[in-house]
């Protein structure tokens, strides 16, 4: 059978949903992360392992990639946020179907998903700030079709009254563009090896992050300790350092003690791998 050429916009959904499971593996891989799933083992979670977050990661490579087709130089308007929501909620589906129910990257889904969209609407090539206003743009739309019950996510939110991972995305994600980006780029310049570089990326995030899996399972107490904690790596020069190396497994100890796990900031440095990935250098002001 002969093969019709693929056009530029199906080339370029492809490779961004490649791109997109490539950023979930490689968060999900890096190692040592405080709590969290790594090359080590299951971190604070007894239902995850770092072969189900992989499996997870390459389930939603046809979901990103639909995201991708269908956003391909659309505007931002309702009608693509409810067809971004439906193939969102349809990547939910995958992923539980391929974890066995598990929940691994539902805020990956979020805020992945509303980045690939964002860059196949500006045509697959913008830089990072004009991806993030975009997908901000997106992420204020309404959806009529959104469940309406209370997730875990939103209890904590208004429990503490801090913003989630809604709100993260509807302000332009500003813990990837102000903090985690120029901190990989940072250390990077530092002479950084990227492990470390990815690893003070993540802490930058959980400096100042309100990651509402940490308030579910360690409440305020636990989200200060990790904010503080993430903030000792980096004042001792970060990973690349003994002493930044020497916090993170005081770290890495005291979250595993409060059962905490920073999931949402995990989501957020796979954001980061994307942007840096994928989108053009800052304009020159
Ligand atoms: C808008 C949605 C993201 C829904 O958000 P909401 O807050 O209402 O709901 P949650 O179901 O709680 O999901 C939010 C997930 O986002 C991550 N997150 C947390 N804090 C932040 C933050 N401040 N900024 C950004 N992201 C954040 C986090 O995801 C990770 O943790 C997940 C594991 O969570 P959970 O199962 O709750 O926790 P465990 O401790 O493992 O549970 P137990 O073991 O204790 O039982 C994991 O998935 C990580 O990814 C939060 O969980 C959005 O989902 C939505 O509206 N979707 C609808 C479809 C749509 O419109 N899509 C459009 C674009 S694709
Ligand atoms: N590495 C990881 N461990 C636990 N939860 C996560 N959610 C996203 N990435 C994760």
């Amino acid at each position: 059978m002969k093969h019709l050429p693929q056009t530029h916009a199906d080339e370029m959904a492809g490779w961004l949903a490649q791109v997109a499971t490539a950023c979930l593996i490689d968060e999900a891989r890096l190692t040592p992360k405080p709590g969290l799933v790594d090359s080590r083992g299951s971190g604070a979670h007894h239902d995850l392992t770092l072969a189900l977050m992989e499996r997870s990661a390459h389930s939603l490579t046809p979901a990103f990639r639909y995201m991708a087709e269908h956003s391909w130089l659309r505007p931002a308007d309702i009608a693509l946020r409810e067809t971004v929501g439906r193939l969102g909620r349809d990547g939910e589906q995958a992923m539980m179907a391929a974890t066995g129910g598990v929940n691994t990257h539902r805020g990956a889904i979020w805020a992945l998903g509303l980045l690939v969209s964002a860059v196949a609407m500006l045509g697959g090539s913008a830089s990072g700030d004009v991806v993030t206003a975009c997908a901000a743009r997106l992420a204020r739309l309404p959806d009529s079709a959104a469940p309406k019950g209370f997730s875990k996510g939103l209890r904590a939110t208004h429990r503490y009254q801090v913003p989630g991972a809604r709100e993260e995305a509807q302000q332009g994600f500003p813990h990837v563009t102000r903090l985690a980006l120029p901190q990989l780029r940072a250390s990077r310049a530092r002479g950084a090896a990227e492990t470390e570089a990815r690893l003070d990326a993540l802490m930058a995030i959980m400096t100042s992050l309100s990651d509402t899996c940490v308030l579910n399972r360690a409440g305020l107490e636990g989200l200060e300790a990790m904010q503080r904690g993430a903030r000792a790596v980096l004042d001792a020069g970060g990973t690349a350092q003994p002493a930044g190396r020497e916090a993170l497994a005081r770290l890495d100890a005291d979250m595993l003690a409060r059962n905490a796990s920073p999931g949402g900031a995990a989501d957020l440095l796979a954001a980061t791998l994307f942007l840096d990935r994928t989108s053009l250098p800052q304009a020159a002001h």
